[in-house]
């Protein structure tokens, strides 16, 4: 069965959570090459203002990374998929700092394979050279078993992480917080990567929304792309009371 249109009621006194690539930008050959519509900031002010604070983009990327594009404070963000947040303190395992100049040797060695680090982890991505697929999900392997972290594959990357939390474990901790409680949490995503995140707002009463094409998912909803996520808030912001 198609998954179909989410009503715009949805948005109605809901927890809202976003995820930032392929939902509210589009994607970009690379990670620094993305383009945030002008009309992104207001329209997230906005929301965040009518949700009296209750809306949060839970970003795979890290929270430093996501802050040179959504600058205003009142635009809560989570990052390092759901690692780096208040009230959990992991450490950045050691494994990864040994790790990195072979890294950036594979990236020497496969013109196109871009290393992204972040506070507890690292992404290879592999968009501008597809060839070195099986070699990035190696280097990926190796790493996460020497350091005890997990592989997460993304679009066009791999990324390793601690398994100490994920996207779901993220939106499910901010839901205990006073502000959030008795609101049903709303996610949208568009990677496998969202999946946990679907999960958990479904666990808890609440709505996912997948963006793209149809997949295997825990999402209810569907939107095609990111212009449509921005016309669906848009709309759903302005019928809001
Ligand atoms: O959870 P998200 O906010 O969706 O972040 C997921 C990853 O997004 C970024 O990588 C992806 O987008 C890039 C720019 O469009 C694209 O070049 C890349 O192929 C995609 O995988 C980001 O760089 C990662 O750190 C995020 O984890």
């Amino acid at each position: 069965m198609p998954l179909p249109a989410p009503p715009r009621s949805l948005l109605q006194d809901c927890a809202l959570f976003l995820d930032f690539d392929g939902t509210l930008v589009a994607i970009a050959d690379r990670p620094d090459a993305i383009t945030v519509a002008p009309s992104l900031l207001p329209l997230l002010q906005g929301l965040s203002r009518k949700l009296d604070g209750r809306l949060v983009v839970v970003s795979g990327r890290a929270t430093a990374d996501i802050r040179q594009w959504l600058v205003p404070p009142e635009i809560a963000v989570v990052g390092s998929h759901g690692l780096e947040r208040d009230g959990l303190a992991i450490a950045r395992p050691a494994a990864l700092d040994q790790a990195l100049p072979d890294l950036r040797e594979l990236q020497t060695r496969h013109p196109g394979v871009a290393i992204e680090e972040k506070p507890f982890g690292v992404a290879i991505h592999f968009r501008e050279s597809p060839q070195a697929e099986e070699v990035c999900r190696g280097a990926a392997a190796e790493l996460a078993m020497k350091a005890g972290m997990q592989v997460l594959p993304g679009k066009m990357v791999f990324e390793i992480k601690p398994a100490d939390g994920n996207k779901g474990t993220a939106i499910s901790a901010l839901m205990t917080l006073p502000a959030f409680t008795g609101h049903k949490p709303l996610f949208i995503g568009d990677d496998i990567t969202d999946e946990d995140g679907f999960a958990a707002v479904r666990a808890l009463g609440g709505a996912a929304i997948l963006v793209g094409d149809e997949r295997n998912t825990a999402a209810s909803f569907r939107l095609d792309d990111v212009d449509h996520v921005h016309r669906w808030l848009r709309d759903a912001c302005e019928e809001m009371e």
